[in-house]
């Protein structure tokens, strides 16, 4: 089995570089299905298990995906097919966001249904609302969507219940091949969303507002290969910036922007942390106590509940009582089970924790429930007395690119292991002596 194995106590110091963003990266992958003329080239694209999952969905769907050197091109030109299965989709739910480019451009798109996962149910009602409103025919049975379209979509006037980022983006990437004008009310406005709709407009989209909570999509007849930049990963920035305050160290955290933040630099703060925005990103200084705080998570430009585990890791050692609520996810929670493991007081009232701190953290076997879950465990490791091993890694390589290697380069006494391969090795040598 693989783990991680953290030997807390080590403070963190230097520089780490922040990636492309794994959500922005994702929906902008899906969106290269759309041009139906040239290659789509994107850039600061970083290796993690979901891009090799999006990058074999769109190959399953018959167009020509190459990735190499942080770079995917992909070729679409040639006729698409239709269906993303469930293989692909029970592995990374964000398959599911081929849909509004399939259905755009080819008018119909079968996608196997997601299910719920670890932090919640997460339904797509929003996304398919969104279709039918734009004369789509959704089917929902034996555990695909189908949705078909008789020509082309229409505009349509689509208010969400709730400002969904994979809704607003899948409504956005289906608008911009229909016939006339979508009108997203209530849209998401982070800034993944954004970089999707800049990554639109060079293909030849007109899409405008992204970033506020009303996007307009004029359509267009077809669109065409371009080349993009992935923005910087503002949870991995964020995860990097709380890995520096929980240890005292001080770190400058390379492409964070500050503008993408703003919510988590407010509460670290707060928390009495130094911050201080430098031409090459983020400079994050722990302070010797820091002090408790209270946070909500909400859609942006909210408090981002994937920086919930990582804060309520945090809280872990700041002095008083703080509270989480979680409003996003419905089951977001899994991972206190696991910090208690570890020695820590924390209680959960409904959507709420209510953190005890400083906890006098002990090192236990731990096992990752979720992605961000995974790197709290390892962000807790680094503060608790003696070794903590986590477990279920495939969590953390859907989006962090060698998270360990770049901790133990700021420092941290951490290391991973593969029991598997070194009792095989251990074989071969007893087999050898
Ligand atoms: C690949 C990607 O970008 N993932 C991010 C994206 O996920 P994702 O796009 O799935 O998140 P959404 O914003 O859609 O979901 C937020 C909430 O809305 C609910 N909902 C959503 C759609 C819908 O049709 N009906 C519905 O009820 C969900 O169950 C959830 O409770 O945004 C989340 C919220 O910031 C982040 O945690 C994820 O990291
Ligand atoms: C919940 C997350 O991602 P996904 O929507 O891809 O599951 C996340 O990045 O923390």
């Amino acid at each position: 089995m693989e783990k991680i194995i953290v030997r807390g106590g080590n403070r963190l110091n230097g520089t780490v570089k922040i990636e492309g963003a794994k959500n922005s990266v994702l929906p902008v992958i899906a969106a290269t299905l759309l041009a139906s003329n040239g290659k789509c080239v994107i850039k600061d694209v970083p290796t993690l298990s979901d891009v090799f999952t999006i990058n074999e969905v769109l190959r399953n769907l018959n167009a020509d995906v190459d990735f190499a050197n942080n770079i995917v091109t992909v070729d679409a030109s040639r006729e698409l097919k239709e269906e993303a299965p469930f293989e692909y989709v029970r592995k990374m739910r964000a398959s599911v966001l081929v849909m509004g480019s399939l259905l755009g451009r080819n008018g119909k798109a079968r996608v196997a249904l997601p299910g719920g996962c670890a932090i919640g149910s997460r339904p797509l009602d929003q996304h398919l609302k969104g279709f039918e409103a734009m004369g789509a025919k959704v089917k929902v049975g034996n555990g695909f969507i189908e949705a078909e379209v008789n020509g082309r979509l229409k505009g349509a006037k689509i208010y969400l219940d709730f400002p969904s980022v994979g809704a607003t983006e899948n409504i956005m990437m289906a608008a911009t091949l229909a016939e006339g004008t979508t009108v997203i009310d209530n849209a998401a406005k982070e800034p993944e969303i954004v970089d999707l709709a800049n990554l639109l407009n060079k293909m030849g989209a007109k899409v405008r507002g992204a970033g506020t909570g009303t996007i307009r999509i004029d359509g267009v007849e077809a669109l065409n290969g371009t080349t993009h930049t992935i923005i910087p990963d503002r949870i991995e920035a964020g995860t990097f910036m709380v890995a520096a305050a929980i240890t005292k160290g001080n770190v400058l955290v390379k492409g964070a922007v500050a503008e993408h933040l703003t919510s988590l630099i407010a509460k670290m703060k707060e928390m009495g942390i130094e911050i201080i925005d430098e031409s090459e990103g983020l400079r994050v200084i722990g302070p010797e106590k820091l002090s408790a705080v209270d946070i909500k998570t909400m859609p942006h430009p909210g408090f981002p509940t994937d920086m919930q585990s990582q804060m309520m890791a945090l809280l872990l050692q700041a002095e008083g009582t703080g509270m989480i609520t979680e409003t996003v996810f419905e089951n977001r929670f899994m991972h206190v089970e696991e910090f208690r493991r570890m020695n820590a007081d924390i209680k959960i009232e409904g959507r709420s924790t209510i953190i005890n701190g400083p906890s006098n953290l002990q090192g236990a076997e731990v096992a990752a429930t979720d992605l961000r879950a995974a790197a709290a465990l390892i962000l807790t490791g680094l503060v608790a007395e003696g070794v903590t091993r986590v477990t279920e890694l495939k969590h953390l390589d859907r989006g962090y690119v060698d998270f360990h290697g770049k901790l133990a380069a700021l420092g941290a006494d951490i290391e991973r292991v593969n029991d598997a391969i070194s009792n095989k090795t251990a074989i071969v040598a007893d087999l050898n002596a």
